[in-house]
């Protein structure tokens, strides 16, 4: 593998395969560069002041920690004076952010999860951040209309996990690269290329204590999967589940795997748990990319017609195989 850095695979990515063009390409660095910053806070800790919380809810509820506030400042502040964007969405925002007069805009809108897996944020395990880009459709106007794009129309997808080293794994349509952060040099360098998820599996990951609230297929198909060799399945599987999806999603991009977040009874007025514009869609793109597949239970994720910025959907993503025997147990198989 050539250890090159993001910018010079960008750089080729923009002028030997013409794949983006140059503000795609200066976009994603602006990203990147945001989640180094990121980086750098998480890695001060308690140091740095920046655990605990807020004191604050966002939109949807949810208490804000003092990192989800910090990393979306920080994701704004760094992209909103970059020049390639109309606007950006975020978990933390109620409304879209458009590019303020200001600052020089571009056609493109990016979509994120600032910090992905909070509730492990005190007890120093991993976290991440999710991002999606998407086109600004042809005069549009940079609301919530514009980001309500199928994912199947993103341009790019990837996330910063930062967990014992810090991790980007990118998405720009042609396969998954994923780079690790070299902190002496400040750069993100490519080590993995082309990564390919497994079509099958014998590790699951789902949150277990949710069990009795899920629908009847997902009872019947885990309880095949906690059956084991003598079970249906005539195999055994192993669980794994971190609670941060970018952590959960990433083992599956290393070692293979099947995640879920299933509809629940306590949830089942929401849509689901995770958030279909900046978690599903991009880690479906992710995970499609690198030979997987991702569905809601019924139907392929990247082809649902997003109707909110927050709309919350069930997610079962991972090794292909697998992914497919859960559908078919949602249509009764
Ligand atoms: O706490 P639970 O129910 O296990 O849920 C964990 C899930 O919630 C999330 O933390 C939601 O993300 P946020 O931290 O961005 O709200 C996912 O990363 C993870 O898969
Ligand atoms: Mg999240
Ligand atoms: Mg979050």
């Amino acid at each position: 593998m050539r250890r090159i850095s993001l910018s010079r695979y960008l750089i080729e990515e923009q002028r030997d395969k013409g794949r983006i063009d140059a503000d795609l390409r200066l976009l994603i660095e602006v990203v990147a560069r945001a989640c180094k910053r990121i980086s750098l806070a998480i890695g001060k800790g308690e140091l740095g002041g920046v655990l605990g919380s807020a004191g604050s809810e966002n939109v949807q509820g949810e208490v804000q920690k003092k990192l989800d506030v910090l990393s979306n400042e920080i994701l704004l502040e760094a992209n909103e004076w970059g020049g390639h964007l109309a606007a950006m969405a975020s978990e933390e925002m109620e409304e879209p952010h458009p590019i303020p007069n200001r600052f020089p805009k571009g056609e493109y809108l990016l979509v994120f999860d600032p910090l992905d897996g909070s509730s492990n944020i005190d007890v120093n395990v991993s976290v991440g951040t999710i991002f999606s880009v998407l086109r600004c459709p042809e005069g549009c106007e940079p609301g919530e209309a514009a980001f309500l794009q199928p994912g199947c129309e993103q341009v790019a997808a990837g996330y910063a996990l930062y967990g014992p080293t810090t991790l980007l794994a990118l998405t720009l349509g042609a396969g998954v690269a994923l780079f690790t952060l070299d902190r002496e040099l400040g750069s993100f360098i490519l080590t993995g290329d082309k990564l390919q998820i497994p079509a099958e599996t014998q590790e699951f990951a789902i949150n277990m204590s949710n069990q009795r609230h899920w629908e009847e297929p997902m009872q019947r198909y885990v309880g095949d999967l906690l059956a084991g060799v003598d079970g249906p399945r005539a195999k055994d599987f192993n669980m794994r589940w971190v609670a941060s999806m970018v952590a959960d999603v990433h083992r599956i991009l290393t070692r293979g795997g099947v995640f879920m977040y299933p509809l629940d009874a306590r949830i089942a007025g929401q849509g689901g748990k995770l958030r279909l514009l900046y978690e599903a869609n991009p880690m479906a793109f992710i995970v499609e990319q690198a030979g997987g597949a991702a569905s809601d239970g019924h139907q392929r994720i990247l082809d649902i017609q997003p109707q909110r910025l927050h709309q919350r959907i069930p997610v079962v993503l991972g090794a292909k195989n697998e992914v497919a025997t859960v559908v078919a147990y949602h249509r009764g198989n």
